[in-house]
């Protein structure tokens, strides 16, 4: 698995929020800089804070002052503060990453310069470096934008990466490439030599906060990616080492661990994970289960030549003047006890947030009242079986039946997540098992493991969807084909739909991912019906009747589409506000606007066909 891929079991999906969450009482600016910084962090969290940096409002030039400034709070070390109130959608931060990688399975789809995909067939292709053939890039100029970095990454990569599990693949002529972990620190580590190992960008990067490693398998892990990283640069001598700017191993092993501790995951406008990325002044931001900020690289409106890092505030709440801005590390659709495992094996600490603290019934670990009062129990444990509604009262039968529903739903998610790629039939086998197995138990949308299953299930029907379009067979019957097709598309439009109530119920408004989740819905709404191929039911009187809908299926005709307009619609607003108003939200955020226009023409067309007038929105569907 890639470093990034790892990074974004844990963090991608659900990629920060906002909440006007009431974040930890704010201390006065530490006046000291990295000293008074370090004596206030609690020692029991086993980091070096930085050593050698500046007073740190003097770097980070590129942190708009106007609107933040850096303290330090006496559990989380560093972070950023607003000192003035943010808008909900405004952009707290952007900027470029310091160092980059893709990750090997993206080497040849996406550009490594400006992070663009492959252009769709027929227009031309990605140019690959004629020297390593490994990464490729849109044109001449995104080479030449990327060449003093990579005539060293070529040189590197034509000499072969480590062997060992960090290889993920290997060139034509045999060569291994290390992971976009081992790359992204080459990167950074060749370009800290060409700034200058005094300047401020280098600072920053030495100030970076690091966790010296507490658990063995941590420390391993830190000695092995430090090892692999010696083997890419081709060094051979201390003094080699010392070239870099690196005085000692010890420094080299402090310089993993403060890269492992402040890496982000590189993702394309819509979340998926694309490499690495590292960007000091967006890693001093501390984490929320609940936070008011979100970090996302949204697109640039004509291409993608620069590959920004966005930090926006978003939400309906503004964060007001004197609060800290707060991004989440890690997916907070996961339930408390997963949230606290994934932080403490990366970040080396215990949530303390609000909502790790809150003895209120959690959505993500609930089950339906057994009276369909419409209120929630918390989910039962082994060892507090006993649970009741949070409304009602009622007490929740059968716990052993749900506990069950649970365990078995939780291995088949890690099975299906394990093999989605290598055996799709098995894993999409196992979601469709799941998923009723779970609602019958009582769990609602949020609850996990059943949301994550709908998630996962719905990607490979997706897949599935776009398949049994384009790939339709001639041969087969048509009333089969559509009836297939048309089942296909009805549940994906029933598991999105499920998947938005679900994260509605865990994400704050305007959360990127609920914003894109509601884009799928809508876009999934907005795919052409099948012809219409009825079957014929023979009714005892004996007139003929046709039914093709299945129960709850989703409407159709114009109906679906004014749904399908409406859904869009709000996806379009939280997009908005999840990837940023300046940036219209975004490339997605973009894409469904102009989906909402076409939409609104074709509703036009139908109401125009019945001789009514439209009911659509002014301006092509602006919220
Ligand atoms: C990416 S850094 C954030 C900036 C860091 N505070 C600094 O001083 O450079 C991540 C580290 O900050 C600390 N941190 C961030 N959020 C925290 C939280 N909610 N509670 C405790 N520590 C936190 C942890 O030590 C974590 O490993």
């Amino acid at each position: 698995m890639s470093f990034a891929k790892l990074k974004a079991t844990r963090e991608a999906q659900t990629k920060p929020s906002y909440v006007s969450s009431d974040t930890p009482e704010s201390r006065p600016r530490a006046a000291g800089g990295e000293q008074a910084a370090q004596a206030s962090t609690s020692s029991s969290h086993a980091s070096s804070l930085p050593q050698n940096a500046n007073e740190p409002q003097q770097l980070y030039k590129n942190i708009p002052k106007t609107l933040l400034e850096i303290r330090t709070d006496a559990v989380k070390g560093r972070g950023l503060w607003a000192t003035q109130n943010i808008g909900a959608g405004q952009t707290i931060l952007a900027l470029p990453p310091y160092a980059a990688a893709l990750s090997t399975a993206n080497l040849s789809s996406y550009c490594s310069a400006c992070t663009k995909p492959k252009p769709a067939s027929g227009s031309s292709p990605l140019k690959r470096c004629t020297q390593c053939r490994i990464v490729h890039y849109c044109d001449a100029a995104c080479q030449t934008a990327d060449w003093a970095l990579h005539k060293l990454e070529c040189v590197a990569l034509r000499r072969g990466g480590p062997p060992s599990e960090d290889v993920e693949g290997e060139t034509s002529s045999g060569a291994l490439i290390p992971n976009d972990a081992i790359r992204c620190l080459a990167r950074m580590m060749w370009r800290r030599k060409k700034k200058g190992l005094e300047s401020d960008w280098s600072k920053e990067l030495d100030a970076m906060q690091a966790h010296l490693p507490i658990s063995p398998s941590a420390q391993e892990q830190h000695t092995h990616l430090a090892l692999s990283l010696v083997r890419f640069l081709g060094l051979t001598s201390p003094q080699e080492l010392a070239e870099l700017g690196v005085a000692s191993g010890a420094e080299l092993a402090r310089i993993v661990a403060k890269f492992t501790t402040n890496t982000f995951t590189l993702s394309a406008p819509d979340l998926t994970p694309l490499g690495a990325c590292i960007a000091p002044p967006v890693a001093l931001i501390n984490h929320d289960c609940q936070p008011n900020a979100v970090v996302v690289f949204p697109g640039t409106k004509q291409s993608h030549r620069a590959s920004h890092a966005r930090d926006h505030s978003a939400g309906d709440t503004p964060r007001r003047r004197g609060k800290q801005i707060l991004t989440a590390y890690i997916d907070t659709t996961l339930p408390r006890i997963q949230r606290q495992q994934a932080l403490q094996e990366t970040y080396n600490f215990d949530c303390r947030c609000s909502l790790c603290t809150s003895d209120d019934p959690d959505p993500r670990e609930s089950v339906w009242c057994p009276k369909k009062c419409g209120g929630i129990c918390p989910m039962p444990t082994e060892e507090n079986p006993l649970s009741q509604c949070s409304r009602c009262k009622s007490v929740l039968r059968d716990t052993d039946a749900v506990l069950d529903a649970i365990r078995v739903g939780q291995q088949g998610l890690d099975k299906a997540t394990a093999v989605q790629f290598s055996d799709r039939a098995k894993a999409q086998q196992l979601t469709s098992k799941l998923i009723p197995i779970l609602t019958s138990a009582g769990l609602p949308p949020a609850a996990h493991p059943l949301l994550a299953l709908r998630r996962l299930h719905l990607a490979m029907l997706i897949e599935d969807v776009s398949g049994s379009v384009s790939a339709d067979d001639p041969s087969s019957p048509l009333a089969q084909k559509t009836q297939t097709q048309t089942q296909l598309l009805d549940e994906a439009i029933i598991t999105a739909t499920q998947i938005c109530k679900g994260l509605d119920a865990v994400l704050p408004y305007a959360h990127p991912v609920r914003g894109l989740a509601r884009a799928e819905a809508g876009k999934l709404l907005a795919v052409d019906e099948p012809a219409p191929a009825p079957t014929l039911t023979l009714t005892n009187t004996n007139t003929t009747s046709t039914s093709t809908a299945p129960p709850h299926s989703p409407p159709t005709g114009p109906a679906r589409l004014k749904l399908a307009r409406d859904t869009l619609l709000h996806a379009h607003t939280e997009l908005q506000l999840g990837f940023g108003k300046a940036n219209a939200g975004g490339e997605v955020g973009r894409a469904v606007r102009e989906d909402v226009v076409g939409l609104e023409r074709e509703l036009g067309g139908v109401d125009a066909a019945r001789g009514g007038g439209g009911e659509g929105c002014e301006g092509g569907g602006e919220a």
